[in-house]
């Protein structure tokens, strides 16, 4: 084939030049390794069922066709390999470019919010709620009967709640029954929760049912991805300390802890995805971090000063978004994202909520996401999984 057409589905996926170009014998054992004829890949389980340590060191493509749908390529092993030309982007819901950061005044002016009956009406609605998510980090919903009943009932449709030691479905107030200062009337900085947990809890769902019936209680709300790339921003070296620093945290939990306490050893404040190096999680509880007896002098003075320059953020109030909680009005968010506390307050106060795992929430938003929004992206992304 004397043409050098070289067609590109995706940079990082699947590049191939016909003239038999590819540079390296890996490339080629790479290029077999991606292919999708029915021997090498399931087409409905998605899975390979290509033995790839067995694909010979020396493959080397025959022939490469284009029969307009699927690039065709026959191996020196007599064995053949198809590539479906169109190519969608992964589904991946995190991508940054799906991410809409804010501060203060964006929230004030465009809080994300549905409206129960939505919800209640059709899992279209849940995905919308979910699409909120994906993008702020946040997601209101009005209209919400303040009951621990209808609330509970409401978190389910989105899928089932993390049990953990503090319970299923979660309706407290201060009366320290969980060995936590969340079951007290006190102020709580800016945190995420769960940063003891190997795998901190994806989503937390809030609903105010008594707010305080003297003063205060009222619910903070800061975008930790927005911080954080201030942070990258302005001082690259505490950026670099946060998202390299392990960070040891623990929880006291209760006698009547259903999980012993949990006390895991550490992960940074900052987290990056493996592969895109993006935000992936922040992983902040200062409150909850254990002794740092795992520190060099040097780590300690770089981590409190880069803690210094974070929380400097944390502080700014252009990045605070305060608001009290209503009856009626539920509040769900990324737990990998955003942090949030709260006032102190005084006289009774009641709020019931739930966790949602980050796996079950992504695997929602993108079963959803497939189901109402791109009908034929399950072929086109079935067939590029
Ligand atoms: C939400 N709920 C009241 C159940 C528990 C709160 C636990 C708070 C804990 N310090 C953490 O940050 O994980
Ligand atoms: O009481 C509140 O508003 C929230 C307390 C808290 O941070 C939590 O329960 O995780
Ligand atoms: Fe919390």
């Amino acid at each position: 084939m004397s043409k050098s057409l070289r067609i590109s589905f995706d940079k990082k996926l699947l590049k191939i030049f016909w003239d038999n170009q590819l540079s390296s014998s890996y490339h080629n054992i790479w290029l077999r390794d991606h292919s999708r004829d029915p021997d090498s890949f399931h087409s409905i389980t998605k899975q390979r069922l290509l033995n790839t340590s067995a694909i010979r060191r020396d493959i080397q493509p025959k022939s490469v066709d284009n029969d307009g749908n699927s690039l065709l390529v026959n191996w020196n092993d007599n064995t053949s390999s198809t590539y479906p030309l169109r190519y969608y982007p992964r589904l991946t819901p995190f991508k940054s470019n799906q991410r809409h950061l804010w501060d203060a005044q964006y929230m004030q002016q465009h809080s994300p919010s549905t409206h129960y009956s939505k919800i209640m009406d059709s899992d279209k609605g849940v995905l919308d709620w979910l699409q909120n998510i994906n993008k702020y980090g946040i997601g209101f919903v009005e209209g919400v009967p303040h009951t621990a009943e209808h609330t509970q009932q409401l978190t389910e449709l989105i899928t089932f709640i993390r049990k953990t030691h503090y319970g299923e479905f979660w309706d407290f107030t201060s009366d320290l029954s969980h060995g936590d200062t969340a079951y007290t009337d006190i102020a709580l900085g800016p945190h995420t929760d769960t940063t003891y947990f190997t795998d901190p809890i994806g989503l937390q769902l809030f609903h105010l049912l008594q707010p305080a019936t003297v003063s205060g209680g009222d619910s903070l709300f800061i975008d930790g991805f927005h911080c954080a790339n201030i942070l990258k921003n302005i001082d690259i070296d505490a950026f670099n300390t946060l998202s390299t620093v392990p960070i040891p945290s623990h929880a006291v939990g209760s006698e009547d802890a259903i999980m012993k306490p949990a006390q895991q050893s550490g992960y940074p404040i900052i987290n990056l995805d493996n592969i895109t190096g993006e935000l992936l999680q922040i992983r902040y509880n200062n409150d909850d971090r254990s002794v740092l007896n795992h520190l060099t002098p040097d780590q300690v003075e770089a981590f409190y000063r880069a803690l210094n320059v974070w929380n400097s953020i944390l502080d700014d109030e252009r990045n605070q978004f305060w608001l009290p909680l209503q009856q009626g009005k539920v509040v769900l968010f990324d737990n990998w994202r955003i942090l949030h506390g709260r006032s102190s307050f005084k006289g009774k106060r009641r709020l019931c909520g739930a966790y949602i795992n980050r796996d079950d929430y992504v695997s929602r938003l993108l079963t959803l996401t497939e189901k109402h929004i791109d009908r034929d992206l399950r072929n086109d992304y079935g067939g590029l999984l």
